[in-house]
This record gives C-alpha cells, sequence and structure tokens, in this order.
C-alpha cells in the first residue's frame, strides 16, 4: 500500500484508502490479531508514504488497539510532513448482533480535518446510512466527505445511491473508497466514487482493483451552497444540541 501511495507523488494532492485494508471488513477473527496502536506499524508505514509522497493521505481504517479500551475501526489522515492530522473512530459499527458490532467499540466524536483548500469531515462506511452525522460534520464545517468502505457488492445500489444523497442533502463533495475483491467471502462492491455537491457522479471505479483519479475544485461547496441556499432553510434543527421538537398526534 506506501509503494501505491508513494506513486501518487506528484500526481495528486490526496490519496484515499478504503476501510480496514490490513484485515478485510469482514475478516472478524483477524481484528485482535492485526490491531496495533496509533504509533504502531501501519500508521508508520502510511505516515512515511505520506511524507515521501508529499500528499495529504486518508490512509482508510485500521483496527486499532487502545491499550486502555475496546478495539476501534479507526479512520487516520496523515498530513504531507507525515503528521497524523486526524484519527477518526466510527461511530456506526456494523453487524448488527455480531462481527464489528460486537468486537470493536463505538467511536463518539466527529471529526473534521482542515486541508489546504476545504475542510473535510469523517465517515466510516456503514456511517454512510447515518444521514445526521453528516449533517453534524456540516455543522463542524464540512465541505468534503472521506468515506473509506468495505461495501459488499450485494447491496452495492445502496452504495451509490447514499454517496449521491449525502452529496445532495448537505452540498458537499463525498470521495468514497471501497475495497474490491473478496474478503472472508463476501464480495466486496469496489465502485469507488466521487460526488460533487450537486449530486453529479464525478468518477466511479469499476468493480476491481483500480486508482481511481479525479480533479475537482472546492470551491464549488460554497458556490452550490450560495446559488442553491437550501442549507439556510433547516427549520426543525432536530441533530442541533438543545433543540426542542414538538411532537403531536392529529389535528
Ligand atoms: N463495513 C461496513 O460498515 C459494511 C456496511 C454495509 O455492509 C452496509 O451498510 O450495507
Amino acid at each position: 500500500m506506501a509503494s501505491l501511495v508513494r506513486e501518487q507523488a506528484g500526481a495528486a494532492d490526496l490519496v484515499v484508502l478504503p476501510e480496514l485494508w490490513t484485515t478485510g471488513a469482514f475478516a472478524y477473527e483477524e481484528f485482535a490479531t492485526e490491531a496495533e496502536p496509533l504509533d504502531g506499524p501501519t500508521c508508520e508505514a502510511m505516515a512515511k508514504a505520506a511524507s515521501d509522497a508529499g500528499v495529504w493521505l486518508h490512509a482508510g481504517s485500521i483496527p486499532e488497539r487502545d491499550p486502555e479500551g475496546p478495539l476501534y475501526n479507526t479512520s487516520l489522515v496523515f498530513s504531507p510532513s507525515g503528521e497524523l492530522a486526524a484519527a477518526y473512530r466510527k461511530i456506526h459499527r456494523f453487524g448488527f448482533d455480531k462481527g464489528e458490532a460486537v468486537l470493536m467499540g463505538a467511536g463518539e466524536d466527529l471529526v473534521t480535518v482542515r486541508l489546504p483548500d476545504t475542510t473535510v469531515g469523517l465517515g466510516t462506511c456503514y456511517d454512510l446510512r447515518f444521514p445526521e452525522l453528516f449533517r453534524g460534520l456540516v455543522d463542524a464545517g464540512a465541505e468534503t466527505f472521506v468515506l473509506p468502505a468495505g461495501w459488499p457488492e450485494r447491496r452495492r445500489a445502496h452504495w451509490t445511491l447514499l454517496a449521491r444523497a449525502r452529496a445532495v442533502e448537505n452540498q458537499a463533495f463525498v470521495l468514497a473508497c471501497g475495497t474490491a475483491g473478496t474478503h472472508a467471502g463476501v464480495p466486496q462492491a469496489g465502485h469507488s466514487i466521487v460526488v460533487d455537491p450537486w449530486g453529479e457522479v464525478l468518477a466511479e471505479a469499476g468493480p476491481g482493483e483500480e486508482i481511481l483519479t479525479v480533479d475537482f475544485d472546492p470551491a464549488r461547496v460554497a458556490a452550490t451552497r450560495e446559488q442553491f441556499p437550501a442549507l439556510k432553510d433547516r427549520v426543525l434543527g432536530l441533530d442541533r444540541p438543545g433543540s426542542r421538537p414538538r411532537y403531536r398526534d392529529g389535528a
């Protein structure tokens, strides 16, 4: 993975990797054996790859071992000088009563990170189904969402639909990077996708392993929000701390 990142030197400003690529999102038995702390060998290698390539690197997520807590599914962002600029512990764990949902702890913090031209809000895979997370990230200043995933092929229609929905409703870019191949018997969707703030798909990968390259202008977020200021018309603020929605039955 580090050599693939290094190949982007001079070609990309930001490189994005998928979810749990050291194990596979469905290789549950490997989470504990492969988990490592945020100063472990994978983070070290990714920090070095980012600085060697001189790129911002969203290094996807890894199983994080917190010496004082449970495992977490943690996404990592490194600056071009190899600093860990952000770590996001996945809030919505997938699996219902098994897998990640029982093997990992839930993150509690919404995380944004300022890149030179855009503020990035972080989400991971299953998080894509929870619009309130992304609205919270918008309230924290996010203009671009970066979302590593290990999304199964059998729900690929949801992947595309939800990536576009999160882009349209938040008037933000969505950069969603998915694993390809088959992990622990689960065929992966691939189809990494980049959606613009109007909901149009700027680029989409195929089902296999691929490097998807896209040029986008972060200034389009402010322009879209100004030209079609729907975000200003939010009324209920159900997701705002202290808000008091009123519910009543019938007339
Ligand atoms: N790794 C995941 O979070 C999988 C999510 C998924 O399969 C779904 O939302 O569907």
